[in-house]
């Protein structure tokens, strides 16, 4: 029976790297994956990892149609035998509508990836889609870190080296930017409420916030 698997976590956590070690086992026995990806930071067309690993995917952009893709795939005689979709935050929840037909009505397995909320720390539509419709949700095992040691579960973006709640929620970056960039960090849920981020606790180095991690 084939699925639809959403593998998720925050930023950094090893999603892209998991796609392509999927990628790389199914492919080492023959079978031929479709991957796709929408704004990898690495460019259009591009499914990267922060390890240095990449592979050439589809540009999944609005108004693309995967269901639509894969049939004219196969009709014109080509194979796939699973389907890798990263960034699956970033897609339309029709997108996952047509990820799930690919699922039930072509039988091939679709493993997507993504994070979950964003810098606000709410659903995007592509994931709430995802977690609405998957047969299985899987939470990235190698945990990200916040600054204090606990378990990061959210992104924070921070604009010249200051954490904000207020955006678009579309901002295509990175973790590790220069101060005067926007980027972003993981925090765990308190320091995420409490909007300290690393470079704000060292600021608030007396705060009982900052001990050292056991
Ligand atoms: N220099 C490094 N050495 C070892 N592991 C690294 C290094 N840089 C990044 N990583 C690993 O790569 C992970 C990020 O992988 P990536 O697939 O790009 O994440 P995601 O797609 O979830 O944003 C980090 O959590 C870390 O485990
Ligand atoms: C939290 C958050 C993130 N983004 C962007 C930033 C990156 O381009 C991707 C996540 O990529 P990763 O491979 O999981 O690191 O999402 C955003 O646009 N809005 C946000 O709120």
């Amino acid at each position: 029976m084939s699925e639809l698997v959403y593998f998720c976590g925050t930023m950094d956590c090893g999603k892209s790297t998991l796609a392509l070690q999927i990628e790389h086992n199914r492919s080492a026995r023959g079978l031929r994956g479709m991957i796709f990806t929408r704004d990898d930071r690495a460019g259009s067309g591009v499914l990267s990892s922060r390890l240095g690993l990449f592979t050439k995917a589809v540009e999944a952009a609005d108004g693309f149609d995967f269901y639509a893709h894969l049939v004219a795939h196969l009709s014109g005689g080509g194979r796939a035998d699973y389907v890798i979709a990263d960034e699956a935050q970033f897609f339309t929840p029709d997108q996952v509508d047509q990820l799930a037909r690919v699922v039930d009505d072509l039988e091939i397995d679709v493993f997507a990836f993504g994070i979950t909320t964003d810098f606000r720390t709410r659903l995007f539509p592509g994931s709430q889609r995802l977690v609405e419709l998957a047969d299985r949700i899987e939470v990235l095992q190698v945990e990200a870190l916040c600054w204090c040691g606990a378990r990061a579960t959210h992104n924070a973006r921070t604009v010249g080296g200051r954490m904000v709640v207020e955006g678009a929620q579309v901002v295509v970056g990175d973790v590790n930017q220069a101060e005067h960039e926007v980027g972003y960090e993981v925090l765990c849920r308190r320091h995420h409420t409490r909007r300290m981020t690393a470079a704000a606790a060292r600021a608030a180095a007396l705060s009982p916030d900052v001990l050292p991690v056991e």
